[in-house]
């Protein structure tokens, strides 16, 4: 059923769990303001860690069940955020978590050490096909994936934004696929971002309250790691504050990957909003629309 009336963004993700900690303030603020909010989700996350000890039964090396438990915790995050428009990139099951097990020049994992329908090993015109279907129906103003490095380098991020970013392009093509649906050309494409500023800041409040475990090694004051993106380089600054309470239920519903007691909760209380209730991004595509006094876009939609 194409989707033709108001605002729509998509979000294309690798594991359940990255919508959240991304954007999930910002994903709560657009349902909240009537927009169309579409989150594609390209692997189960089969072989993510189990912090919660009674599930760890469900683990890739025991029963391979832990994708089961991750659907039910996405869902309650969609709930928790109010996003009622989820997909499974392929349907539930057809692509499959690669792992953190990284290649020994530090690149992303070998393809003989992951298992044949892992997502890092998809033929990338068919996975970016199936999200073709979903551009071309729900007919996105706005896109969020991750950077090239799929934000901090994961396997399943990077291909993400490969098949986004393909996909983006395949979906505008009118004589591609024409089974696929009506050509339809996304406006606006962003990646999330890592504010390095924010980042200071939430390792000043760290050490300042005496964590000196939390991002070991890392100084306030001193070198961050690449991921982390400069002020100059970000385009918009999504003010979500007052959906964090949405934001940490949705992150408590991922209750096998996130701990309730870790610095970032530790971090998000009335003190840590201005850390965590802010979203940041960098224009990939589009124009962008108007700016405030920092140099920012303030929506992802301004301009269009
Ligand atoms: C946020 C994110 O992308 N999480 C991924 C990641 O999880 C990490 C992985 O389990 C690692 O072994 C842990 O040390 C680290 O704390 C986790 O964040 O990779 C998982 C496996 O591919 C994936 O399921 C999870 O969603
Ligand atoms: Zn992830």
């Amino acid at each position: 059923m194409t989707i033709t009336a108001g605002r729509r963004l998509l979000l294309v993700h690798a594991h359940p769990d990255d919508e959240s900690i991304g954007q999930g303030a910002s994903m709560a603020k657009y349902v909240a303001e009537g927009a169309h909010v579409t989150l594609v989700t390209c692997t189960g996350g089969e072989e993510g860690e189990i912090l919660v000890p009674e599930l760890a039964h469900l683990a890739s090396d025991q029963e391979d069940r832990l994708a089961e438990q991750r659907k039910v915790e996405l869902a309650n995050a969609m709930k928790a955020l109010g996003v009622t428009d989820h997909r499974y990139l392929g349907g539930f099951g057809r692509y499959r978590d690669s792992g953190m097990a990284w290649h020994p020049d530090g690149h992303a994992v070998a393809a003989d050490q992951v298992h044949d329908n892992a997502f890092w090993r998809a033929d990338l015109t068919e996975a970016a096909d199936h999200l073709v279907a979903v551009i071309r129906e729900v007919r996105p103003q706005v896109l969020v994936t991750y950077d090239q490095f799929g934000g901090y380098g994961h396997p399943d991020h990077i291909q993400a934004h490969r098949v986004a970013t393909y996909a983006a392009v395949l979906a505008g093509v009118p004589s591609y696929r024409e089974d696929l649906g009506a050509p339809w050309t996304i406006a606006k494409t962003y990646w999330g971002a890592m504010s390095a500023e924010r980042m200071r800041e939430g390792l000043r409040k760290l050490r300042d309250a005496g964590d000196t475990t939390t991002f070991e090694g890392m100084d306030p004051d001193g070198p961050l790691p690449p991921f982390i993106t400069p002020e100059r380089l970000i385009s918009a600054r999504v003010d979500a504050r007052d959906y964090l309470e949405a934001k940490l239920d949705a992150l408590r519903a991922h209750a096998t990957q996130i701990t309730t007691d870790g610095p970032f909760f530790a971090l998000s209380n009335n003190e840590g909003s201005l850390a965590f209730g802010v979203e940041f991004y960098r224009i990939a595509t589009g124009t962008p629309g108007p700016l405030d006094e920092d140099g920012f876009e303030t929506d992802l939609f301004a301009g269009l």
